[in-house]
């Protein structure tokens, strides 16, 4: 495995790649602190291409300015062990001035209202700071595919758009959610929450899966269902509801009133000092 440091370095790597189509490339962009999840991209990406490129960059123009840029967790030996482990060929791990030279001044940015929802709407100008850097790493490593987790349901869907609206001649692969054995999405930032926290954090999944219990027994009603969740976290004294929501999984058009086909049930719940969020199929055919 060859750590890449920059963007010069980058070209001079991937140069004999670009030359050959046979030799494909595949991208996994991060921001480290490696767990199962990120592994399960570098698996799927190192079986259906030549060569797998895990970028690591803690991306700051995706941060707002009260938001946890400064305490994202960050170890990059540990990364490199565990990507070499993972059979990751290289790491491009950039400093912000390369990828934001000093003047920088423009912008990929989805204008619908898929921005403006959900995790849109809590970090006012988080997906602009997402797709901005996800179209620079694909500029830069010029890959055939890229990867990225449904846990983070809204930046794929914010991704794919952008991808399709500017041509960019990549194709988006999705991956499942990994979990802990308790069912917590497995993330970065779990690693600031204390054991009582830890504890509290299952009540994400579990709130998930009461909606498809209740959905199952004939309820129908999202406000209900909503409210049913709410109720669920109002046990935890560590658990603070930003949102719940209901949506199209496509578009993310938001659902109200009765659910009339399967819906995605998307969620963001501050958990001690860490926002998580998850995400689940709500099926109405069983
Ligand atoms: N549990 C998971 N299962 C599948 N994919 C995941 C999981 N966690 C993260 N990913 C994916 O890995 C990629 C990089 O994510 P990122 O580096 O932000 O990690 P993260 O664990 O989501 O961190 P955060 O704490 O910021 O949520 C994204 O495409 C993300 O969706
Ligand atoms: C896609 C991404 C690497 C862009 O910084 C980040 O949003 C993430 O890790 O999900
Ligand atoms: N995985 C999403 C990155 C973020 O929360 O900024």
């Amino acid at each position: 495995m060859q750590v890449i440091h920059n963007k010069k370095e980058l070209c001079n790597v991937l140069g004999p790649f670009w030359q050959k189509a046979s030799h494909t490339i595949g991208l996994v962009p991060t921001m480290g602190y490696l767990h199962t999840g990120h592994l399960s991209l570098v698996e799927r990406c190192n079986s259906e291409n030549a060569c797998t490129v895990l970028s690591i960059f803690v991306n700051p123009t995706q941060f707002g300015p009260d938001e946890d840029l400064e305490t994202y967790p960050r170890d990059l030996e540990r990364d490199l062990d565990m990507a070499c482990d993972a059979g990751v060929d290289y790491v491009f791990a950039p400093q912000a001035p390369d990828i934001y030279l000093p003047g920088h001044s423009t912008w990929i940015e989805v204008v619908s209202p898929m921005t403006n929802v959900l995790c849109g709407a809590s970090r006012p100008g988080h997906f602009r700071g997402v797709t901005t850097v996800v179209a620079k790493l694909i500029h830069l490593v010029q890959p055939q595919r890229a990867y990225f987790g449904e846990k983070d349901f809204q930046q794929l869907a914010v991704i794919r758009q952008m991808v399709r609206d500017i041509n960019i001649p990549v194709e988006i692969v999705s991956c499942p959610i990994v979990r802990e054995p308790d069912g917590l999405a497995m993330s970065s930032r779990n690693k600031h929450l204390d054991s009582s926290q830890r504890e509290a954090a299952s009540l994400l999944y579990q709130s998930l899966l009461l909606v498809q219990e209740l959905v199952n027994q004939g309820q129908r009603d999202s406000d209900a269902l909503r409210q049913r969740i709410i109720d669920h976290f109002s046990i935890s004294p560590h658990c603070e509801v930003d949102y719940i929501e209901f949506a199209n999984p496509q578009t993310l058009e938001l659902q109200q009133g009765p659910l009339q086909s399967d819906a995605q049930l998307l969620l963001a719940v501050k958990v001690g000092p860490v926002r998580l969020i998850d995400n689940y199929r709500i099926i109405l055919t069983h």
